[in-house]
């Protein structure tokens, strides 16, 4: 036996000792860190499962699987209106929480926006409407303002109800040269079209053709990856400081990609600014602000439309197509609806924004599918500012994250009378003893709630009679019915296709 062959054991079972105390020590701390907060942290006294309170990874895990939104209806399901959801972060289905979290309170301080959910990939990016930099927002909400008001969206009808009449047309086309007396599409597609074209048209000056061609434009592509690129950014973030490596840990491609959508939508931004023109959309009257009060900057101009092109279109897309999949589901509904819708007008060409403002069964479904299937999923989570703060009567201490979450709130029993169905008559005759209608807030509360709600409502208002009036619609395949739940999220609904067959109502 030479010296080597002693020694080799020798070194090899030191490795091995080192490598064992290396993994005990990290072992001991995660415990340590999971026993902590689990048993010590503030927050330990609000119930929820353990492991989520001990950890991030199963929020982030199930953030990536697309299913957080069931998630968080089972745990409130289980636990309660207030959920430890995370370490740090509760989830709330109690009305109260949207005065407490979102609405501004006398004598308390602002809630601000969850800064991992917006941060910038690099540090010199231009502000958004959209991010966590409250000065910024007020600067641009104040900008926008004008753009969202009654006389604006009045300016701009004309516009939204071309794109309807394209989208129709579109549909009544003759498929191979010959007139139709059924055709099968796809819905979700078609109103995906629908809600892009308007939206580049009032955001960039120009339609994105998609219903002209029939596809997506490139720029809608793209886009149709926000919520998973989101979702991404996020969960890194929940991980400083990981987050510092962000730029370098993504995968290239990805990053190039968002990059080059970027620049497009920054070059169709430019195009628009410099067009010299009065045309009804929401540059106009933003363009006269800023004129006046140089409010926003050039580069902040190209990433807000991009902004309100996205915020614009999958929201009002999805819940289009959420109400339409509750009605192909639900005959009884489907038919009152369209009775109404063909009684109310003669003539389809009278089917207008201003006209549809107040046909009460529409509002009631429309009401109904925002609540079953809504495009906001979960909150957009806020920060509980220094000092900490009551929330539905509950102290919860600074820089805990909160968020009312729309899909379990919704869904709960707890809030709603028969939750998971579609009940439009509950928006007509409302009854606080079965319904809590203080926890429907589809656009949102309080200084960041949604600018484009009266647009929203006035274009699924318009779209729902226009289709309904002209088509009898039901389910391509008897069989593919469904809870709108069972589809997966990334921040958004990641939408099944929706086959309907079209049939000529008698009134085209
Ligand atoms: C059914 C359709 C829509 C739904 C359900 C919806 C929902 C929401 C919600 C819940 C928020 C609040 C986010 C937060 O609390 O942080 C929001 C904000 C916003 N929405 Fe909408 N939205 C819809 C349509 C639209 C439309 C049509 C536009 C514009 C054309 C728009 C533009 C915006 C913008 C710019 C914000 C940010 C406002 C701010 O922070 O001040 N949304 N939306």
């Amino acid at each position: 036996m030479n010296r080597d062959d002693i020694l080799r054991p020798l070194v090899a079972s030191r490795l091995m000792t080192k490598g064992i105390l290396l993994g005990g020590t990290l072992a001991l701390l995660v415990i340590l860190y999971a026993f902590y907060n689990a048993f010590l942290h503030l927050l330990r006294r609000f119930p929820g499962p353990r492991l989520w309170a001990a950890f991030r990874f199963p929020y982030v895990i199930s953030v990536h699987r697309g299913d957080i939104h069931r998630q968080l209806k089972t745990f409130h399901d289980i636990y309660g209106p207030v959920v430890r959801i995370a370490p740090n972060e509760l989830s709330y289905i109690d009305g109260a929480a949207w005065k407490d979290v979102y609405a501004n309170r006398p004598g308390h301080l602002p809630f601000p926006r969850n800064p991992t959910w917006f941060k910038n990939l690099k540090s010199d990016e231009p502000k958004s409407i959209m991010g966590s930099d409250e000065e910024a927002h007020s600067r641009m909400r104040r900008t926008f303002a004008n753009s969202f008001s009654e006389k604006s969206l009045k300016d701009q009808s004309p516009v939204i109800e071309s794109y309807a009449e394209e989208l129709m047309n579109q549909l009544k086309s003759p498929t191979s040269g010959r007139q139709w007396k059924e055709k099968t599409v796809d819905l979700v597609q078609w109103l995906d079209f629908l809600m892009f074209d308007i939206s580049g048209d009032l955001s960039f000056g120009e339609s994105f053709d998609c219903i002209k061609n029939g596809k997506a434009h490139p720029w809608v592509e793209i886009a149709h990856g926000f919520g998973k690129w989101l979702a991404l950014i996020a969960s890194i973030n929940l991980y400083p400081p990981m987050n510092k490596l962000l730029r370098y840990i993504l995968p290239k491609k990805l990053v190039q990609r968002q990059l080059d959508h970027r620049e497009m939508s920054a070059a169709k931004a430019r195009k628009r600014l410099a067009l010299d023109t009065d045309r009804p959309d929401f540059v106009t009257p933003m363009k006269k602000f800023n004129d006046q009060k140089a409010s926003i900057s050039a580069r902040e101009w190209e990433i807000n439309m991009a902004v309100l092109v996205f915020a614009g279109s999958e929201t009002t897309g999805s819940a289009l197509s959420g109400i339409l999949r509750e009605l192909v589901q639900n005959r009884g509904v489907m038919y009152s609806l369209t009775q109404e819708i063909r009684r109310t007008f003669g003539e389809e060409s009278q089917i207008t924004i201003s006209s549809t403002s107040c046909v009460p069964y529409l509002n009631a479904v429309i009401n109904e599918g925002l609540r079953l299937t809504p495009p906001v999923v979960i909150g957009v989570p806020r920060v509980v500012p220094k000092g900490g703060d009551q929330i539905c009567g509950q102290w919860v201490p600074e820089g805990t994250y909160v968020s009312f979450n729309q899909f379990p709130a919704n869904r709960s029993s707890r809030n709603f009378r028969h939750p998971n169905s579609f009940i439009p008559e509950r928006f007509l005759h409302q009854d606080p003893r079965t319904d809590d209608m203080s926890t429907f807030q589809p656009f949102g509360l309080g200084r960041h709630s949604c600018i484009g709600m009266k647009h929203a409502y006035a274009e699924m208002r318009l779209i729902l009679a226009r289709l309904l009036y002209s088509f009898d619609i039901t389910l391509a395949d008897k069989k593919d019915r469904w809870d709108w739940g069972q589809q997966q999220t990334f921040i958004f609904w990641d939408k099944k296709p929706l086959k309907v067959i079209l049939r000529r109502s008698g009134r085209v």
